[in-house]
């Protein structure tokens, strides 16, 4: 699945955009099946405002954003919703996880959004161990810390079909041994899939093997 950024502009960023050069905001831009790509912007740039752009969280921006040459806005609510069901998972800055429910129950909401899910419930407690969270399965995601929940946040976007996963400083609260457990199985599962992904971050990295590399 090809996505595609036609002259993007939040409308709330745009005197601030239009005052400096990116090369995501204002151009045109085309993503293609599989590639992993690296979005660097400093604080308050617009990193979390693109992720929800392409996400369709938001829609106050000019341009266009096109998956597999269809614009988002023409999709209703159903196509949105198998959109995000099979082809586009995420994982927010702010992780939106169900507070109240344990980890489990939040990552197995994802796992069975489709009629036939992907993976196994077993590969739950796989994908944890290898994150360090199986202790903290059966407790309420709202009581974990906050690298905890980064972790449940990162297993539940797995969990799920996807041909582009969005990642929004999905690291932000690792440490640097936790980080490359969580790109290591990030890749794998992008790799199973021959999905892309977009990750946003303040700073260079080297925990994947980027295609591109953006200046938002
Ligand atoms: N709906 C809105 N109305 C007005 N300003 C907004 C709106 N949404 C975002 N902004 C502003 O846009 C700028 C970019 O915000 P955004 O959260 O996308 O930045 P970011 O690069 O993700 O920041 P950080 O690295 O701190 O997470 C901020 O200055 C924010 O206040």
């Amino acid at each position: 699945m090809q996505l595609a950024l036609q002259n993007l502009v939040p409308v709330p960023l745009r005197d601030k955009i239009l005052q400096r050069s990116s090369d995501i905001w204002n151009t045109d831009v085309l993503l293609q099946q599989g590639q992993r790509i690296k979005v660097k912007a400093p604080s308050g740039t617009g990193k979390t405002t693109l992720i929800h752009i392409l996400y369709r969280l938001r829609d106050d921006y000019k341009g266009a954003v096109l998956w597999d040459n269809k614009d988002e806005r023409a999709y209703d609510a159903t196509a949105m919703a198998v959109l995000r069901q099979q082809q586009v998972s995420v994982v927010f800055q702010d992780l939106r996880l169900f507070t109240n429910l344990t980890a489990r129950e939040n990552i197995e909401l994802n796992r069975v959004l489709t009629p036939t899910p992907l993976y196994d419930a077993s590969v739950i407690d796989a994908m944890a161990e290898r994150l360090g969270i199986t202790h903290i399965l059966q407790q309420r995601a709202g009581l974990c810390s906050y690298g905890e929940q980064q972790r449940i946040a990162i297993v539940r976007a797995l969990v799920q079909p996807f041909n582009w996963l969005l990642m929004d400083e999905p690291f932000s609260h690792l440490d640097a041994n936790n980080t490359r457990k969580a790109a290591a199985l990030i890749a794998e599962e992008c790799e199973k899939r021959k999905a892309g992904f977009v990750l946003t971050d303040l700073d260079e990295d080297a925990h994947f093997d980027y295609n591109v590399f953006y200046n938002l």
